[in-house]
């Protein structure tokens, strides 16, 4: 299985992952973005010549009647953390959204009926949802420390326990009953494994030194180049191997399937946009023309650094960022909400939406459009009081857009003291993926005109799914 090369190529300096022609299943990311909450969900398999990316329909978008089910569970989350939000709008949620069509869908639709904060309540648990940017802000950055952070390494059973009615995971014996719980073990073990491994292999070629001459190595000449390397030949014999562990881990989890993500997207965004591919594939040719991909080349490679961003713009992994309130706070009212403020109570869980935050059609012109310039262009507050616009000039010599250009608009990598570590490993990674792939690969968009009408509506409705496929490009060698 590729987790394996995948593990290793992270902990490669420099960048040594997927090349175009070495795409593998895990580089596209077909575990991460089969539970992305999205219309889409992505299955890619291999053929002899090509590389498809299944991109597969889910979503219904039409009313859905409530259930017994839904209603009992609204009663109980009013019963048990409800009512306590003062005039804070209330969306209810369906218990049948868990099931019927991606939950992301749901937080999109009542931000668009109740504004940028309101409370869900949604089964036994509540949770305030913000789409604000000014409220993003005060959350993440000006009032950190009254927030908790869940786990980043959430990923898909974090996730599921976040929000499931029964914490099944800590029922006695559910390590071996229940069949998602075993299959968590089993992975977790092979990762574990994996891991151990590659700590052994470095500590028994140590070379003990300090930071500074460490940071001074020429790592081109160095066999195993890698951040464990650096992290076992700086801390030296002590360096716990369950400390190293845990850090590798939050690296390969936090990395891997984000990253992954960001390049099916738009991989899936360039095939429905085949001018745009053109364009991106005539950067390349110009830029990689002059040579070897160096860091000053990535600097040339403006419109594939764009398409890398508006990918993330449009499917942010993780679309929601998640706090608990450590103690009572008042947010800001945000966009058309309370002047006042919401006053909320210490335990208060909160999500973020980036996905909401970047579909707002309150921050972006054609907010659901694949428009990799819009970054290049200032857009100026228009009447939302408190957020300075989006604005490139902030962040002179900045490679990509970032919270600071955009106030909080733009949220891929969070933002304050907990944001992302490995944002700009992850976009460099990413371009350099992204522009090796098209260099040799064109994407294409398989299955009938009315299909693609289908996929860039609204509405998605395909029975049989689409296809991406990746053909070898016979225009270059
Ligand atoms: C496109 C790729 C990536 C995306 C979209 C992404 C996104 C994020 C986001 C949104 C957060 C903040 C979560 C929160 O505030 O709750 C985060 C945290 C983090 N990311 Fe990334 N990430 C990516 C790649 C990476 C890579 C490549 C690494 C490491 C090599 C990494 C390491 C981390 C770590 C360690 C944290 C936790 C920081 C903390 O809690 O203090 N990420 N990431």
């Amino acid at each position: 299985m590729s987790l394996t090369a995948t593990a290793i190529s992270l902990l490669q300096l420099p960048f040594t992952t997927s090349n175009g022609n070495s795409l593998q299943r895990n580089d596209f990311g077909a575990v991460g973005i089969s539970k992305f909450p999205s219309k889409y969900h992505f299955l890619s398999s291999k053929t002899k010549g090509s590389h498809l990316i299944r991109c597969q329909s889910t979503s219904t978008e039409e009313p859905k009647a409530r259930n017994p089910l839904d209603n009992a569970s609204n009663l109980l989350t009013n019963l048990l953390s409800g009512g306590n939000l003062g005039s804070m709008p209330i969306a209810e949620g369906a218990a049948s959204d868990l099931f019927s069509r991606p939950f992301f869908f749901s937080l999109y639709d009542w931000f668009i009926e109740h504004g940028s904060v309101y409370k869900l309540a949604f089964g036994p648990k509540a949770f305030v949802v913000v789409s604000d940017p000014i409220v993003a802000r005060h959350i993440l950055r000006e009032n950190a420390f009254s927030y908790d952070k869940a786990v980043y390494g959430a990923l898909f059973e974090a996730e599921h326990r976040s929000t499931f009615y029964v914490p099944y995971w800590k029922f006695p014996l559910a390590r071996w009953l229940v069949p998602r719980q075993r299959k968590f073990h089993k992975d977790l073990k092979v990762i574990n494994d994996c891991l151990d491994g590659l700590i052994r292999n470095a500590k028994e070629t140590r070379q003990e030194t300090d930071v500074e001459k460490l940071q001074q190595r020429d790592y081109s000449n160095v066999k195993d180049a890698s951040l464990l390397r650096f992290l076992v030949d700086m801390r030296g014999v002590d360096v716990d191997d369950r400390q190293l562990r845990d850090d590798l881990m939050t690296m390969l989890i936090a990395g891997h399937e984000t990253t992954a993500a960001v390049l099916t997207w738009a991989v899936f965004l360039l095939a429905q946009n085949p001018s745009k591919m053109k364009k991106a594939q005539a950067e390349i040719e110009q830029v990689l023309g002059q040579g070897k991909l160096t860091f000053e080349l990535i600097k040339q490679l403006k419109y594939i650094r764009l398409i890398v961003v508006e990918s993330l713009r449009l499917y942010p992994q993780p679309p929601l960022l998640i706090r608990r309130s450590l103690k009572p706070d008042v947010l800001p009212g945000g966009h058309k909400g309370d002047k006042d403020g919401y006053a909320i109570p210490s335990g208060t869980d909160i999500f973020v939406s980036v996905y909401n935050l970047h579909r707002s059609p309150y921050l972006w012109d054609n907010p659901n459009e694949f428009e990799p310039e819009r970054f290049l262009v200032k857009r100026n507050n228009e009447g939302i009081e408190g957020w300075s616009g989006f604005d490139p000039s902030r962040s002179p010599g900045a490679l990509y857009p970032n919270e600071i250009i955009s106030d909080f608009a733009f949220l891929p990598f969070g933002g304050g003291p907990r944001k992302c570590v490995g944002d700009q490993f992850a976009l460099m990674e990413s371009t350099i993926a992204l522009t090796l792939l098209l260099q040799k690969f064109d994407v294409e968009l398989r299955g009938s005109p009315e299909e693609v009408e289908l996929v860039t509506g609204a509405t998605i409705h395909t029975k049989n799914g689409l296809w991406c496929r990746l053909k070898k490009r016979s225009d270059v060698h």
